[in-house]
């Protein structure tokens, strides 16, 4: 990544964020007093996804599909199409459009914009996708979000109480949630499908986190846990107890796009008042 592929985003109020176009990937929002909200890591392979910030998943998520895991659009280099700042609010638009190189991974043509909107305590990411072909297309997708922990093993995330989950770390057995609330005690990876409009994130030492979407019928938390984060060439052993990623995802059920057709999706994260 060079230096002039990021993008930087900042209030009159000091809240600031870092995008980055290798992937139109946010990579850090750090709130002018509570400091950075994002987990990055500091081990990046030149070429490969970012392992943090937010990537996004497209037109694949995971390995549901014949394309590399997650999908091109997160090692793909995305344009600035838009960057602002009125009112306290700072924007920017980054765009990924269908070219020779993404038809020889995936022939369809289409048009992929996210908005980034920085607010005085709140990061909105909106994604779009729109279908330039002449042939409708599916597609699964997702904000991949790397919610920054002091300590994972205290966090908690509350709403999915009763919700179906596909356990990937139980070969995808489709369970119920009993809890009325998610601690993390090693690794997760759970697809939560027909997610609630709105999850809490309850991190002591640190504000608690809202995180709301809209669009995305579904919501994936992964975390590795010890053993597989040491698998991970692009993340620190022990980094693991720093993250949690609280996905907005559209995976149970792809979204078929018809041509000329534009799909919206949202995820917004607000740091609340304790
Ligand atoms: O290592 P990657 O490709 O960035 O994927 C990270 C994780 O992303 C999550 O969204 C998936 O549910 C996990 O199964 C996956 O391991």
């Amino acid at each position: 990544m060079q230096a002039a592929d990021l993008i930087a985003l900042e209030t009159p109020e000091g809240h600031r964020a870092q995008l980055s176009l290798w992937g139109g990937q946010v990579l850090s929002w750090a709130h002018a007093v509570h400091g950075e909200q994002l987990y990055c890591s500091p081990l990046r392979q030149p070429g490969q996804a970012t392992r943090g910030g937010v990537p996004v998943c497209f037109p694949q998520f995971a390995s549901r599909g014949p394309l590399a895991k997650h999908g091109f659009a997160r090692t793909s280099m995305w344009q600035l199409e838009h960057r602002s700042c009125e009112g306290g609010v700072a924007r920017a638009r980054l765009g990924l459009l269908s070219s020779d190189e993404t038809r020889a991974l995936w022939p369809h043509g289409f048009a992929l914009t996210l908005d980034v909107t920085l607010s005085p305590a709140s990061l909105t990411l909106t994604l779009s996708v729109e279908n330039t072909g002449r042939e409708p297309w599916p597609f699964t997708a997702a904000l991949h979000t790397y919610v920054q922990l002091a300590d994972v093993a205290r966090a908690s995330l509350h709403g999915l109480e009763g919700l179906t989950y596909e356990d990937a770390c139980r070969g995808n057995d489709v369970a119920t949630e009993r809890h009325a609330h998610l601690s993390i005690d090693g690794e997760v990876d759970r697809v939560y499908r027909d997610a609630p409009a709105r999850l809490l994130l309850q991190r002591p030492g640190q504000r608690s986190l809202e995180v709301h979407q809209s669009g995305f019928a579904d919501t994936v938390v992964w975390n590795p846990g010890p053993a597989k984060a040491a698998a991970l060439a692009d993340l620190p052993d022990t980094d693991w107890q720093h993250m949690l990623c609280i996905e907005a995802a559209q995976v149970a059920h792809p979204v078929i796009l018809a041509p000329g057709t534009q799909w919206l999706g949202q995820q917004r994260l607000a740091l609340i008042e304790p």
